[in-house]
């Protein structure tokens, strides 16, 4: 079970690395740079004890030559190994960043892929911090072992070689010797840091979630009293956070803690069995020093090889659920373009959300070039029926052609070009008035153009009067007022061209004239296309070619207001419903 686990760590961790472009060049140059360091840190003992090995007999003979070469050597050889850190840290971050940078651009770009349905299971703010936090520990794993671990292993080995050519098994004991006491020491150390942290993290994501979603509502808590209550739990959340904190900062001292153990206590073996044998004449005196300049630098490495370990344990789980993510199912369709409007066609179709059946055998069609019309009480099923229109979800039975073609058939984004779409309550982004008109319009538009369509939606003096098109409207169009962003939202939709127009309650935030007001302007500016239009105020569909009825999912009637009036009960009820909330 274990080792399946671990394989597919290892798996997805391959399958994550191929997903991105790797910076081959900083790479390699990192790697090489780290190669030479290690090579020269391997010299630099082996050239002191030279030194030590010089026996000087006169100010002018050539041992003291020797000696000052060996001095500009070792200067030469310290210069370059400072000189080659330096340039591999800087190029090992830059490799850092843009592996970081493509593992979050892999991951965006799967998110917003995604299937609706898909995006739908899950918290959004579980895939902000998949992007934002996991993404670096992945990196920071995999530049760990790509770049520094090889140079690391390749001393390692090289000085218990160095070692064990000086010929005396004690000494290679000593360095031996020193591997389980790093081990254990790192890995406790690494245990300790990876539980705090992980704990911190996730103190801080719950901490931001809340304060993300209070913040935004905060006129809901305002208008029930709920200040001093959210307050209270909000202080439960921040004192979580400090009490992660703690244990971080006692984990951070439990490791200075051993990280100066793992400095003396390997320090101390290696000094003791090098010392024994000096004082017993065994090994010479540049013997010792070179073995214990080795020794110096043998023990970082093998502390640093440890940190692989701890880097691995925060990428394992990171991997996991990037991995994840990058397997769900991405919008896809088929290959067949599509070319124009045509007949739109619900076959039998029914579809659940949420384990509910939001839909039961639903079947009609919309004739090209018709207003086609759907009414129903809340929760009947209406909007569902456009996201399945636009494919933001897929049948579970039944389908839905277009010209006699299952839409599944038609490459997605030609397939949903042929449609204007206005959803539910009229969301924007932050930007200018211009930016929100232009969203999604394929082709530029002048002042002038964009003026003309302000002022059809009775828009043109509110936006003159802030200042105009530059506009700024606030996150998620926060500063304009549900109707202004629903006059807003059509203006965009007739920018962008009317084709097959899909209108979830286009007109929802707007009093009775003015949504009649928008109503006419869509039809004036759509006529003879297909308009489908999902409407509580039924006065502005009782001119549509075809109106279907939807309760709970299923379609209650179907056919034009004559007819209805006359043999559907519940478009009746609806319509008494209506005309009596206007009274
Ligand atoms: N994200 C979701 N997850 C689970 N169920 C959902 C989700 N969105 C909608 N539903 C359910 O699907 C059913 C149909 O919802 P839909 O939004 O299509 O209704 P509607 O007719 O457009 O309602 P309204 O007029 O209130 O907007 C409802 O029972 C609703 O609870």
């Amino acid at each position: 079970m274990t080792e399946t686990r671990n394989q597919s760590i290892w798996k997805n961790f391959i399958h994550l690395i191929r997903q991105i472009r790797l910076p081959v060049l900083f790479l390699a140059s990192a790697f090489l740079l780290n190669l030479g360091k290690a090579a020269i840190e391997l010299t630099i003992p082996e050239k002191i004890a030279g030194l030590a090995d010089l026996e000087f007999t006169a100010v002018n003979s050539p041992v003291v030559k020797t000696a000052v070469s060996i001095c500009l050597t070792l200067f030469a050889l310290a210069l370059a190994e400072f000189v080659g850190g330096l340039v591999s840290t800087y190029i090992t971050y830059i490799a850092k960043a843009r592996i970081h940078r493509n593992f979050q651009a892999a991951a965006s770009r799967k998110v917003f892929s995604l299937t609706a349905a898909e995006a739908e299971a899950r918290d959004p703010k579980e895939f902000i911090s998949r992007i934002t936090t996991d993404t670096g520990f992945v990196s920071d794993f995999l530049i760990d072992l790509l770049v520094i671990e090889i140079p690391r292993l390749y001393f390692i080995t090289s000085t218990l070689v160095k070692v064990s050519r000086m010929g005396n098994g004690s000494l290679l004991l000593g360095f031996i010797l020193i591997i389980p006491v790093i081990v254990l020491g790192a890995l406790w150390s690494g245990r300790v840091t990876y539980k705090s942290q992980t704990r911190l993290q996730n103190s801080i994501a719950r901490l931001t979630a809340r304060l993300a979603e209070k913040v935004e509502h905060v006129e809901i808590i305002k208008a029930y009293n709920k200040t001093e209550d959210e307050i209270a739990d909000g202080d439960g959340f921040i004192d979580e956070m400090k009490a992660a904190q703690k244990k971080t900062t006692m984990a951070a001292a439990f490791n200075q803690l051993i990280a100066n153990i793992l400095y003396a206590v390997p320090t101390l073996i290696i000094m003791t069995a090098g010392a024994i044998l000096l004082l017993g004449g065994d090994i010479t005196t540049a013997q010792f020093i070179a073995y214990f300049g080795l020794g110096a630098t043998y023990q970082k490495y093998i502390a640093d090889h440890l940190t692989l370990w701890v880097l691995g344990k925060k990428a394992q789980g990171a991997t996991l659920r990037i991995s994840e993510i990058l397997t769900l199912n991405e919008d896809s369709g088929g290959e067949q373009k599509a070319g124009r409007p045509d007949d739109l066609r619900f076959e039998h179709v029914s579809f659940s959300r949420g384990g509910t059946k939001t839909l039961s055998d639903v079947s009609f069609t919309v004739k090209n070039g018709s207003k086609f019309a759907i009414v129903g009480g809340s929760g009947a099923g209406k909007s569902t029926l456009l996201n399945l229109i636009e494919q933001f979800y897929r049948p579970e039975q039944g389908r839905i052609t277009l010209g006699g073609v299952d839409i599944r058939e038609f490459e997605i984004s030609s397939y949903r070009n042929l449609f204007s779409y206005l959803p539910q309550n009229a969301p924007g982004f932050d930007g200018t008035v211009r930016d929100f008109l232009c969203y999604g319009s394929g082709t530029p538009h002048s002042d002038e153009e964009l003026n003309k369509f302000l002022k059809e939606v009775d828009m043109l003096e509110a936006v003159e009067l802030n200042g105009g098109l530059d506009y700024e409207v606030g996150p998620g169009a926060s500063k304009l007022s549900g109707g202004q962003r629903q006059r807003l939202a059509v203006a965009r939709m007739l920018l962008a061209g009317t084709k097959m127009v899909l209108a979830d309650e286009a007109t929802s935030a707007l009093d009775y004239e003015g949504s009649g007001r928008i109503a006419a302007l869509i039809d004036r500016y759509a006529a003879g296309k297909t308009r489908i239009i999902v409407a509580h105020d039924l006065s502005t569909v009782q001119d549509a070619d075809t109106i279907l009825v939807l309760n709970k999912g299923r379609v209650m009637g179907c056919g034009s207001h004559e007819e209805l009036k006359n043999c559907c009960p519940e478009y009746r009820s609806l319509l008494s419903a209506g005309e009596g909330a206007k009274q």
